[in-house]
C-alpha cells in the first residue's frame, strides 16, 4: 500500500520534515488541514510557487483540506528567507493589488466545490491588520526567545552579510502567528513551503506548542534544479511567470518542451498529475527514443493546459508546429506570432524594401550578409516556410503574416523573425 506521503516522496517533493510517520498516522486517522502561504512580492506567482501550490492540490485530491494563504500582511513586511539583501518596501496600494491577483492564481488550482473537503483561501491581513503593537509584543513576542530567532538560517545568514532591519527580523513572528491562527480556526496541523521556509514554519510549530500545547507538522520542498547547472525557471525574458501577460503561453510551453532529457522525468513528477505507471513509461521512452521527445511534449502540454487551458494549448501547439514548417502560418493570430517571435532573434524594420538576405543578417539568425547569401545558395533559407533561392529577393506585402510579421528559418531548426512597422 502506498499513501500520499509515499507519492510525494517518489515525486521528489519532500526536502525536510518533522516525523513523517507521525504525519502519516495522523492522515490515516482522519483528513487533516494543510496550508501554504504566498507573498505578494510581484504581480504574479512564478513557476517555483507551482510546487507547493500543486502539492496542496495533491493533498486535497487525497482527501485533505487545503488552505491557500495570501500574504496581505506579510507582503507589507518582506521575508528575509533565502535573500541576501533587504527588500525595498512596496506601497500598501501595490501590495493590495497584487494580493488580489494572487488570490485569483492560487484559487485557480484548488477545488472550492469539493463536497467533503472544499479548499479555503485566506489573507493573513484578516487577523494581522487588527493586531495592536501592544498585543503583538505581549501576546506573541513573549514566546520568541531572541537567541532562537537569531539562530534561524534566514537571519543568521543576513547577519553574516549586510544585516537586516527590525522589520524583516520580525517576519518569522508574523508567519508563526499565521500557523497558530489557522491551527486555532481550522485545526490546521501541516504547513508546507519551499526549503527556505523551514525556519519560519518550525518557528510556527514551536509557537503552537508553547501557546496551545499542540503538535503540528512541517514539510518543506526542494528547489527545482537543472542538470546543466543553470537556474530553473529563468528565461531570456526573466522569470517564468504564471500570468500569461508576463510570460506568454508560447514561451511557457517552449520552456518545458526544451527540457533536458536528464530533467524531464523529474519535472513530470513535480508538475503533472500523471501516475507512476505513466511516468515510468515515459522514462522508458526517453531511454529508448530520446529523439522523439515524448516526455518533453507530455510535460509541456500537460502543464500549459493546466495553467492556461485547452484553447491556449491548442494555439501554442499550432504555432510551434507552423513555425517549424509543419502547418500553416497564415492561420496564426497576431498575438501568438508576436509571442512566438519574442523568443527568437528578430529584426525590426520601419517598412518593407530590404532584401531577404539583409533581413536574415539583420535578425541575427546568421552572422553576416555573406553567411546569409551562402544559406540561400545552399537551399537552407526559408521565408514563412518557403525556401528562398533568389539571392536578390525582396519581401513584399503579400509575405506579411497578420499584417506585420515574417518568419525566417535557417536550416531545419533555427527560427528568426521580422517585425515591420
Ligand atoms: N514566507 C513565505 C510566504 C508565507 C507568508 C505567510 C505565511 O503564513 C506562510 C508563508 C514565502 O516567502 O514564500
Amino acid at each position: 500500500m502506498t499513501d500520499i506521503i509515499d507519492d510525494l516522496a517518489w515525486r521528489g517533493l519532500i526536502a525536510q520534515s518533522t516525523d513523517l510517520d507521525a504525519l502519516r498516522a495522523s492522515m490515516a486517522k482522519a483528513p487533516i488541514t494543510v496550508y501554504s502561504g504566498f507573498d505578494p512580492t510581484a504581480p504574479s506567482l512564478h513557476i517555483g510557487h507551482f510546487v507547493p501550490l500543486l502539492t496542496l492540490r495533491r493533498l486535497q485530491d487525497a482527501g485533505h483540506h487545503p488552505i491557500g494563504l495570501v500574504g496581505g500582511a506579510t507582503g507589507l513586511i518582506g521575508d528575509p528567507s533565502g535573500r541576501n539583501t533587504e527588500r525595498s518596501l512596496n506601497s500598501a496600494e501595490i501590495v493590495a493589488e497584487w494580493v488580489e491577483r494572487l488570490r485569483g492564481q492560487v484559487g485557480k488550482f484548488l477545488d472550492f466545490d469539493a463536497e467533503a473537503n472544499p479548499a479555503r483561501l485566506v489573507s493573513n491581513l484578516d487577523w494581522t491588520g487588527e493586531l495592536s503593537a501592544i498585543d503583538f509584543l505581549r501576546d506573541i513576542g513573549k514566546h520568541f526567545p531572541v537567541n532562537r530567532m537569531l539562530a534561524r538560517e534566514s537571519v543568521s545568514a543576513r547577519l553574516a552579510g549586510e544585516g537586516l532591519s527590525y522589520t524583516e527580523f520580525s517576519y518569522q513572528i508574523l508567519q508563526s502567528n499565521d500557523y497558530l491562527e489557522l491551527f486555532r480556526r481550522y485545526d490546521c496541523t501541516l504547513q508546507i513551503g519551499g526549503s527556505d521556509q523551514w525556519g519560519n514554519i518550525t518557528a510556527g510549530a514551536d509557537l503552537i506548542r508553547r501557546v496551545e500545547g499542540g503538535h503540528v507538522h512541517v514539510l518543506t520542498q526542494p528547489l527545482i534544479t537543472k542538470a546543466d547547472g543553470t537556474k530553473f525557471g529563468k528565461t531570456a525574458g526573466g522569470a517564468l511567470w504564471l500570468d500569461p501577460e508576463m510570460t506568454s503561453p508560447y514561451a511557457f510551453y517552449q520552456y518545458f518542451l526544451n527540457s533536458d532529457d536528464r530533467d524531464v522525468i523529474h519535472y513530470l513528477k513535480v508538475f503533472t498529475f500523471r501516475s507512476r505507471e505513466e511516468i515510468e513509461e515515459l522514462e522508458k521512452a526517453v531511454a529508448e527514443r530520446p529523439f522523439a521527445r515524448e516526455a518533453q511534449r507530455t510535460l509541456a502540454e500537460d502543464l500549459t493546459e493546466l495553467l492556461h487551458g485547452r484553447a491556449e494549448l491548442d494555439a501554442v501547439v499550432a504555432a510551434s508546429k507552423a513555425l517549424f514548417g509543419q502547418g500553416s502560418l497564415d492561420e496564426l493570430h497576431a498575438a501568438t506570432l508576436a509571442a512566438a517571435l519574442a523568443e527568437v532573434p528578430k529584426a525590426a524594420v520601419p517598412e518593407l524594401g530590404a532584401a531577404f538576405v539583409d533581413l536574415l543578417a539583420d535578425s541575427g539568425l546568421v552572422e553576416s550578409k555573406s553567411a546569409a547569401r551562402r544559406a540561400v545558395k545552399e537551399g537552407g533559407a526559408y521565408l514563412n516556410n518557403v525556401k528562398i533561392t533568389d539571392e536578390s529577393y525582396v519581401p513584399a506585402v503579400s509575405d506579411l503574416l497578420a499584417g506585420r510579421f515574417m518568419v525566417l528559418r535557417r536550416g531545419k531548426k533555427s527560427i528568426g523573425g521580422v517585425e515591420v512597422g
